[in-house]
């Protein structure tokens, strides 16, 4: 580089730098007037994620953008990071509680890591929450007996013997509700077990999603819906979409959309394994797809097997969804043996016409957040 080269690139960034600094400012002005309408929220009772404002704000600035020829998806994504960064920060105001007069919260299996997030977003709403973990079990009576909602999150192998065993003398007017991934069970035990409310969720997100502005929640109803109104306002309150679905239709989703989702991961991962693959060199030499789908791989053995082992092996549907997966997967490799490539390319129209317009709008989908995962590589 010459001489002149290197002075012209320090001046325009030190331009730069200043330009940056006045975006930190500008950054922490917003963070100010986001903590301000977090106050005012709180005290109205509003929830966090406000949907309509969110969508008239971002198309104001990107006609915006337009006009000043700055790329309309450029603010549009440092608008939503920013939001990402509102919603964490109204949190810390807490929220607004819905049912003040209701009793105890009991959370059984508050411990673990599901339970304790909700203990923690139900005291940021003012509850008062007290935990039953496996080893409580003698004071339990004399916490049931203030309770006002009993919420059951434990492995899902125990949740329905839990619930016959220990749950069969709460107060009449106590809300009973569980968090587990599969709903008709566990609905069904909670029924039979308790004369009260009874609701079924499930909460569609890990418990390290920091806000739940914009997670789904799962309603499947029980009975007494005017009893439990509360929690599901409550739960809108926190920012979550509540999808209401029948119990036998949401665990018939739940056999591809995690059952056979993370079985595929956990085989993809064997098999990486098995073959000893070299990570550090499948990193070095992976597009950015490849390396979210080694992360969406890899994350699961960050996790407790035993919650794997607890969804996989929940629903004999399950058992038969991953079965028929396993005959496609012969039936396509059978192509490939036969190396018949007219027959994989029309198996491939086929389920590119299945998925119709879903293919594009993933398309679009994906590329944000391929070009995340590149923005994300440094040296
Ligand atoms: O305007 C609001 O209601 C806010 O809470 C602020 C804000 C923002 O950061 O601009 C954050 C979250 C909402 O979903 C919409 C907008």
């Amino acid at each position: 580089m010459t001489e002149k080269t290197t002075a012209e690139l320090e001046k325009l960034r030190g331009l730069i730098d200043g330009v940056d600094n006045q975006l930190l400012h500008l950054l922490r002005k917003r963070l100010d007037l986001v903590a301000q309408v977090g106050a005012v929220k709180h005290a109205a009772g509003l929830p966090i994620y406000a949907p309509a404002r969110e969508a008239a704000m971002l198309g104001k600035r990107r006609e915006e953008a337009q006009a000043m020829g700055v790329n309309p998806q450029l603010i549009e994504d440092v608008l939503r990071r920013l939001m990402r960064e509102s919603y964490l920060s109204e949190k810390d105001v807490g929220f607004k509680q819905i049912k003040p007069d209701l009793g105890q919260i009991v959370i059984i299996g508050g411990k673990g890591q599901l339970g304790r997030l909700f203990a923690q977003m139900f005291s940021l709403s003012g509850y008062r929450v007290q935990i039953l973990d496996k080893d409580d079990w003698q004071v339990a009576d004399s916490l049931f007996a203030g309770a006002g909602l009993v919420l059951v999150t434990v492995p899902i192998g125990s949740t329905c013997e839990l619930i016959r065993s220990r749950l069969g003398s709460l107060p009449k007017d106590c809300v009973l509700a569980d968090l587990t991934s599969i709903k008709e069970a566990p609905l069904n035990a909670m029924l039979e077990t308790h004369n009260g409310p009874v609701v079924g969720l499930h909460p569609m997100f890990g418990p390290d999603v920091g806000s739940l502005a914009k997670q789904v929640v799962v309603v499947c109803h029980g009975r007494g819906q005017t009893q439990y109104q509360w929690l599901l306002e409550q739960i809108g309150i926190w920012g979550a979409r509540l999808v209401e679905a029948e119990a036998v239709r949401h665990d018939k989703a739940m056999q591809l959309v995690q059952a056979m989702r993370h079985f595929s991961s956990f085989v993809y991962g064997l098999n990486l394994c098995r073959e000893q693959a070299d990570i550090d060199s499948l990193l070095e030499f992976s597009s950015p797809i490849y390396r979210l789908e080694l992360a969406m791989v890899g994350r699961l053995f960050a996790q407790d097997p035993l919650l794997y082992a607890d969804i996989i092996f929940a629903q004999q549907g399950s058992l038969e969804a991953i079965a028929d997966y396993l005959d496609n997967y012969r039936e396509a490799l059978a192509l490939l043996q036969a190396g018949d490539r007219q027959g994989f390319i029309s198996r491939f129209n086929e389920v590119a016409s299945w998925f119709g317009d879903y293919a594009a709008q993933f398309q679009r989908e994906s590329r944000a957040m391929l070009q995340s995962v590149n923005d994300m590589k440094t040296g």
